[in-house]
C-alpha cells in the first residue's frame, strides 16, 4: 500500500508541514513529524477531517470534469478554500442537505445548461459544433481556470456575487454541479457554508449558473465552428478533451490559469487555449485565423485544435501557464532510495549537488553535519526536498518480508514444545541437568541420541516434547535478546541446593525477567546431606519466586542431577508451564526462526544452527538470515540425521547460506529467490551505510586520513605471535621505525592467537592488530570487522615492517607544489552588474582551468592572487579553456583587470611524503 507523507499532505493543502505535523499529533495521529508517513487510508481520514477536502476531491473532480461543464471545476476551487476553515459536523450537515436539495437543483441546472450549452458540447467533443453561439474562447478560459484551483474568474465572481445572500449557497451550487458525479466533493464544499443552503438551495444555484453561463457564453462564441479538420494533435492530447479543463485543472495550480479569465481579455482567451497550455506546455503555433478552428468531429484532439488560436493574445498565457503537471513528473523522477540512513555525501552525489550545498542546508535546519555523517530518513527527506527530490524509504523487500507472513493462508495452530534455556550459577548442576534429561529421552535408541552438536536439541520425554537451547552461558541469551530475538519460552534456573543463591544466580533471575521469560525452578543437589531446599526457596522468594505451596505461582522442583532424582518431575514442570503459556504455531506456514549459532565449515561452508519458530523448513526452500541468503541444501537434526523438514520448536542445522550470520539472526523463508537475494543485498547495503555512518577505526589503510583529523601522531599496535622470538623481533624493529612525527608504538603483545580481547582492546585504543604465523577464528574476524579493527597477518617480519612504513608515509603531511597550467592575456574588459569585472581573455599558452588559482600579472608584477570565479566561452560555463582560444575569467574579489593584464592560471599538486 503506497504510503503519503505528511509535509506532502500539508503541501497539498496550502498549510506549512509543522503545522500540520503539530496538529496530527494533538489529533493523535500515528505520526512523529512532518516526513512521517502515513497510508493511504489515513491520508483520506485527514484530508477529510483536517482539511475539509482534498487532493482526493482534486482527483474525482478531474473525472468529473471531463464529463461537466468548466462550472462543475470552478466549484471545486471554491469548495477547497472554503473546507480548510471548515469543521467535519458542518460539511456533513451541509452534504446531506445539498443531497435533499440536489434534485430540485438539477432542473435549475438544465435549464441554466441550455444558456450555456457551447461549453459541455465543445466539451463533448464532436457534439459540440452546434454548441457555441458565443464566442470560442469563453467557456475554455473559464473552465480551465476554475479548474486549476486557482479561483477562476468565474469561481471569483460567482462567490462575491452571491456571497451577501448566500455565500454558502453559491457554494453548493458549484458544488451541485460536482456532486452529481463526486459526491464527497460536494461534501467538504459545503463543509464552510452549508447553512445557507439550507436555506434557499433552489435560489442560490441560480446565480452562480448564470455567471459561468455568462462566462461561458462568451468563450464559446469565439469558438469558431466552422468545422475546418485541422490537423489532428498529437495523440497525448487525446482524451483531454473532456478534460481540457480538467488536466488544466490539475495541473495548472490555481494562479495563472484564473487570471485570463477574471480579466477582460478572458474572451479572446479560450479556456480552452489555457487548457492546452497547461497541458502540453509547449506554445502551439500562432497562425490560425480566428474565424476557423476547431474540427469538432474529430474528438479530442480537434478540440485541441483550437489552443493554437488562441496563440495570438496568448504570448503572456503561456509564460502563464504553470506547468504543474511537469512538476508532478519531476518529483516523482527525482527520487532517491534510502536505507536507514545515507550520508551527506551520498545524499549531495545522488541529487548532483556540491555536499557544501547539504551540510548548509542542514546547518539551516539545525544540524551540523560532516560529509561522511548519516542522516537518517527522515532528515534526508527534509533535506533533499529543498533540492527538489524526495526520498523513498527503501525498505521494501523488508516490509514485504513483514507482511508475507500476514498474507499468507495460514492453517490451523496447534500446540508446540516449548523452547528451554537452563541457568544457573556456576557448578550448580546445569550441565548435569541437561545431561540427566537427554537420558530421558524415549526417542534415542541404543545408537544415536541426541549429539548436542548443533547448540540446540529437543527432548521427546514421556510427558511431551521438549527443546533446550543450549548455548553457553548467560550472555549468550543476552546477545540474543540483544538483536531482538527471543526464542526461550521458559527458563529453568538450577540452583544448588547446598549452595543457595549465588551472584549468577541474580543475573539469571535478571535476564529471565528482563526478557519477560516465566522461570521454572531446578534445585539441585538435594541428595547431598547439607541441602537445604528450604532455603533456596526462601532466599530465591525475595526475588519475587514465591513457591506456589507458599501461595505464589512459581514452579519449583527438587532434583539431583546426580541420583537422576527430580528429573521427569521437572519435564512435567515444564510442560505444566508450557500449557500456561498455551505456546502454539501454525506448521504449515513458510518457516521463521532465529539463528541460534552458526559458523563457517571446513567442507560443508556456512552452517547455521536454526531454531524454527513458525511455520516448517524444507529442504529446498528459499531465505533469508541476517545478512545473507540462500537455498535450504540440507537439514541436519540435534542426532546428527538428515531431515526433509523441521517444524516449530525444532532445531535443524542448515546448509546453503551464502555467508556465515550471527547468532539471533532471523531466519526467514521467502518465496523464491530473487526475494531472497535481494533482501540480502539490501540488507549488507543497509549494513555498509550503517558501517560508514560510524566513525571509522584506524587501519594501515586510513592511517593517513586518520591521524591528519585527529593530529595523534601515534601508530599503536597489538602484536600476536605464534613464536616468543618473533614477538621481541618484530616489537623492537616497528618501534625503530618511528618518527620525530610518527611515533610506532605496540601496545600489547602475546603469543598465541588473536582473542576477541586483543579486538575490544584495540577498538578501544584505535591500534591496529598485527598477526604472524596467527590467523583470528571465524568468530574473532566477525568481531573485528564489528569493530572495524584492522587485523593483518604475516608471516616474514619484513613483510609486516614494510606495510607500517608505508602507512606512515601516508601519515607525513603532504607537501603541495604550485604548477602554472596556463597564462591568458586580457585583451578587453567588461563590467556585469553585480559580476564585477570580466576579463575578456586570449589564452596564449597552456590552459586555464575553471577550478585553479590565478595570479593577476602587471608588467611581470604579480598584483593579485587568488582564484577563478568563472570561465566562459561566448555565453557558456566550460571548465578548461586551451591555448589559443578565448575565453572570458572572472577573478573571485578582484575587479581591477586591466587590458594588457597577464592572468596564470596554477594548481596545486600534492608531492608524496617520505620519510
Ligand atoms: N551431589 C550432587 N552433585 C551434583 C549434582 N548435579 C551436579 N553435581 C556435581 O556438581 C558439579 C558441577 O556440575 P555441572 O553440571 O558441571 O554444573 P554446571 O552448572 O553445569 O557448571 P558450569 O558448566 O561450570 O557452569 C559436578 O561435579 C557434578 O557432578 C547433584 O544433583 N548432586
Amino acid at each position: 500500500m503506497s504510503r503519503v507523507r505528511v509535509y506532502e499532505l500539508a503541501k497539498e493543502a496550502g498549510f506549512k508541514s509543522k503545522e500540520l505535523a503539530d496538529k496530527l499529533i494533538a489529533l493523535g495521529y500515528p505520526i512523529k513529524s512532518h516526513s512521517s508517513t502515513v497510508d493511504e487510508a489515513t491520508a483520506a481520514e485527514i484530508r477529510r477531517k483536517v482539511f475539509g477536502s482534498g487532493t482526493i476531491e482534486v482527483g474525482e473532480e478531474r473525472i468529473t470534469v471531463r464529463k461537466k461543464p468548466a462550472v462543475v471545476r470552478t466549484k471545486v476551487t471554491t469548495v477547497r478554500r472554503r473546507s480548510r476553515a471548515e469543521k467535519e459536523e458542518t460539511a456533513r450537515k451541509a452534504e446531506e442537505e445539498l443531497l435533499a436539495a440536489q434534485a430540485s437543483l438539477e432542473e435549475e441546472k438544465a435549464a441554466a445548461a441550455k444558456e450555456r450549452v457551447a461549453e459541455p458540447e465543445v466539451r463533448e467533443e464532436s457534439e459540440a459544433p452546434a454548441v457555441t453561439p458565443e464566442g470560442e474562447t469563453t467557456e475554455a478560459g473559464a473552465a480551465p481556470e476554475a479548474v486549476e484551483g486557482t479561483p477562476p474568474a468565474a469561481g471569483a465572481e460567482q462567490e462575491p456575487a452571491s456571497a451577501p445572500e448566500v455565500p454558502a449557497g453559491a457554494g453548493e451550487v458549484a458544488g451541485k454541479g460536482i456532486r452529481e458525479e463526486d459526491p464527497e466533493t460536494t461534501g467538504k464544499e459545503t463543509g464552510g457554508s452549508a447553512q445557507p443552503i439550507a436555506e434557499e438551495p433552489p435560489v442560490q444555484p441560480a446565480r452562480p449558473e448564470v455567471k459561468r453561463a455568462k462566462g461561458l457564453a462568451r468563450v464559446v462564441g469565439k469558438v469558431d465552428i466552422k468545422v475546418e479538420p485541422e490537423r489532428p494533435r498529437p495523440q497525448r492530447r487525446t482524451g483531454r478533451l473532456q478534460a481540457g479543463g480538467a488536466p488544466a485543472v490539475a495541473d495548472a495550480g490555481p494562479g495563472p490559469a484564473a487570471r485570463p479569465a477574471g480579466k477582460g481579455k478572458g474572451k479572446k482567451k479560450s479556456v480552452v487555449d489555457a487548457g492546452g497550455d497547461n497541458g502540453f506546455g509547449k506554445p502551439r503555433k500562432k497562425g490560425g485565423r480566428k474565424g476557423r478552428k476547431v474540427d469538432f468531429s474529430r474528438g479530442d484532439e480537434a478540440e485541441f485544435v483550437r489552443y493554437r488560436k488562441k496563440k495570438k493574445k496568448g504570448g503572456a498565457r503561456r509564460d502563464k501557464t504553470p506547468s504543474a503537471p511537469v512538476a508532478e513528473t519531476k518529483a516523482i523522477k527525482k527520487r532517491i532510495k534510502v536505507f536507514e540512513t545515507i550520508t551527506v555525501g551520498d545524499l549531495a552525489k545522488r541529487m548532483g549537488v556540491k555536499a557544501s550545498e547539504v551540510i548548509a542546508q542542514l546547518m539551516g535546519l539545525g544540524v551540523m553535519a560532516t560529509v561522511n555523517q548519516a542522516l537518517d530518513v527522515d532528515t534526508a527527506t527534509l533535506v533533499a526536498a529543498d533540492f527538489g527530490y524526495e526520498v523513498e524509504q527503501g525498505m521494501t523487500e523488508e516490509i514485504e518480508i513483514m507482511q508475507l507472513q500476514e498474507q499468507e493462508e495460514g492453517g490451523e495452530e496447534q500446540p508446540r514444545p516449548p523452547v528451554v534455556t537452563v541457568m544457573g550459577h556456576v557448578d550448580h548442576g546445569k550441565t548435569s541437568i541437561l545431561d540427566a534429561i537427554r537420558k530421558t529421552d524415549v526417542a534415542s535408541g541404543e545408537a544415536g541420541g541426541i549429539t548436542q552438536h548443533i547448540g540446540a536439541y529437543h527432548v521427546q520425554a514421556s510427558s511431551g516434547g521438549v527443546t533446550f537451547v543450549d548455548t553457553p552461558g548467560h550472555a549468550a541469551f543476552t546477545e540474543m535478546r540483544s538483536r531482538g530475538a527471543q526464542v526461550t519460552d521458559i527458563v529453568v534456573l538450577v540452583v544448588a541446593a547446598d549452595d543457595g543463591v549465588m551472584d549468577q544466580t541474580r543475573e539469571a533471575i535478571a535476564h529471565a525477567k528482563a526478557a519477560g521469560v516465566p522461570i521454572v525452578v531446578a534445585v539441585n543437589k538435594i541428595d547431598k546431606d547439607n541441602a537445604d531446599p528450604e532455603r533456596v526457596k526462601r532466599e530465591l522468594g525475595e526475588f519475587g519466586l514465591i513457591p506456589e505451596e507458599w501461595g505464589g505461582d512459581t514452579i519449583y522442583c527438587e532434583t539431583s542431577a546426580k541420583r537422576n532424582i527430580g528429573i521427569d518431575e521437572l519435564l512435567e514442570n515444564i510442560q505444566l508451564q508450557a500449557e500456561i503459556l498455551e505456546l502454539k504455531a501454525d506448521p504449515s506456514r513458510k518457516a521463521r526462526g532465529t539463528v541460534i549459532e552458526a559458523q563457517l565449515h571446513k567442507g560443508r561452508g556456512p552452517v547455521a544452527t536454526v531454531l524454527v519458530q513458525e511455520g516448517t523448513l524444507r529442504v529446498g526452500d528459499y531465505f533469508v538470515a541476517g545478512l545473507y541468503s540462500g537455498k535450504v541444501r540440507s537439514l541436519t537434526n540435534d542426532r546428527g540425521e538428515q531431515v526433509r523438514e523441521a517444524g516449530p520448536a525444532m532445531p535443524v542445522e542448515v546448509q546453503g547460506l551464502s555467508g556465515v550470520p550471527s547468532a539471533g539472526d532471523e531466519f526467514v523463508v521467502v518465496k523464491d529467490e530473487k526475494m531472497a537475494k535481494s533482501v540480502s543485498a539490501s540488507r549488507q547495503l543497509k549494513a555498509r551505510e550503517t558501517e560508514l555512518a560510524s566513525a571509522s577505526k584506524v587501519s594501515l589503510d586510513n592511517l593517513f586520513e586518520k591521524i591528519a583529523e585527529q593530529e595523534v601522531k601515534e601508530l599503536r599496535i597489538i602484536l600476536r605471535a605464534d613464536v616468543q622470538g618473533t614477538l621481541e623481533a618484530f616489537g623492537q624493529a616497528a618501534e625503530k621505525l618511528s618518527t620525530d612525527e610518527i611515533r610506532v608504538r605496540v601496545l600489547h603483545e602475546g603469543t598465541g592467537s588473536i582473542t576477541e580481547n586483543d579486538i575490544h582492546l584495540a577498538a578501544a585504543s584505535d591500534a591496529i592488530i598485527i598477526g604472524f604465523n596467527v590467523r583470528p577464528t571465524v568468530k574473532v574476524k566477525e568481531l573485528a570487522e564489528r569493530e572495524q579493527v584492522d587485523v593483518r597477518s604475516y608471516d616474514v617480519i619484513y613483510h609486516a615492517l614494510e606495510d607500517i612504513q608505508k602507512a606512515m608515509v601516508g601519515m607525513l603531511e603532504p607537501t603541495y607544489e604550485e604548477q602554472v597550467i596556463g597564462t591568458a592575456e586580457v585583451r578587453e574588459t567588461f563590467q556585469v552588474p553585480k559580476v564585477g569585472t570580466i576579463a575578456g581573455c586570449f589564452v596564449i599558452d597552456g590552459k586555464i582551468e575553471r577550478n585553479a588559482g590565478v595570479r593577476v600579472l602587471r608588467d611581470g608584477v604579480v598584483i593579485y592572487n587568488g582564484k577563478i570565479a568563472s570561465l566562459r566561452r561566448f555565453k557558456d560555463d566550460v571548465k578548461e579553456v586551451q591555448s589559443g582560444y578565448e575565453c572570458g575569467i572572472g577573478v573571485e574579489n578582484f575587479n581591477d583587470i586591466k587590458v594588457g593584464d597577464h592572468l596564470e592560471a596554477y594548481t596545486m599538486i600534492e608531492v608524496e611524503a617520505t620519510l
